[in-house]
């Protein structure tokens, strides 16, 4: 459909407006250290390799979380998160991001990341449902063929 938007381009205007990011960090560590404030909450919307990072969030990805002063909140940095505005008072925040030249090294060499990416599962998951539909229907014929089969050699 040449009439058809794709809507992803507007995911840098979207990104700007709250700030929705993944970090450049393996864990991040993000204490909630004060003070009074309301607003600011953080929202996580499922873990993206670098290939997926634009890709649709899945119901079951959306989370939210009010920051609660002198708690914390540990995640991967690449989980998609932001944090909403401040309305009012302070917020204040440590922010500590962890990166793993190890991790990063063997990253280089993988494809699938069905262990930690969203998209990457389910996609995953499509293959595995298109390839047991795909044997059922092959499964199917063959039982169909089978009593013609049996039935031309009784005339035979
Ligand atoms: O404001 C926050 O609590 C989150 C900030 C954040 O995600 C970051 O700086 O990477
Ligand atoms: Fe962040």
């Amino acid at each position: 459909n040449p009439f058809s938007l794709d809507m992803s381009i507007f995911f840098p205007f979207l990104l700007l407006l709250f700030r929705f990011h993944v970090d450049d960090s393996e864990v991040t560590l993000n204490v909630c250290l004060g003070k009074q404030f309301s607003g600011g909450e953080l929202f996580f919307r499922g873990i993206r390799c670098e290939k997926h990072v634009n890709t649709e969030t899945q119901s079951e990805e959306i989370f939210d979380y009010s920051h609660v002063p002198g708690r914390a909140i540990l995640h991967r940095g690449r989980h998609r998160h932001g944090a909403r505005a401040t309305t009012s008072g302070h917020r204040i925040n440590l922010l500590l991001w962890c990166r793993s030249s190890v991790f990063r090294e063997l990253r280089k060499y993988q494809k699938d990341f069905s262990g930690w990416c969203g998209e990457c599962l389910r996609e995953k998951k499509e293959r595995q449902r298109q390839s047991v539909a795909a044997t059922k229907m092959e499964l199917l014929k063959r039982e169909g063929e089978a009593p013609k089969e049996a039935a031309k050699e009784a005339a035979s």
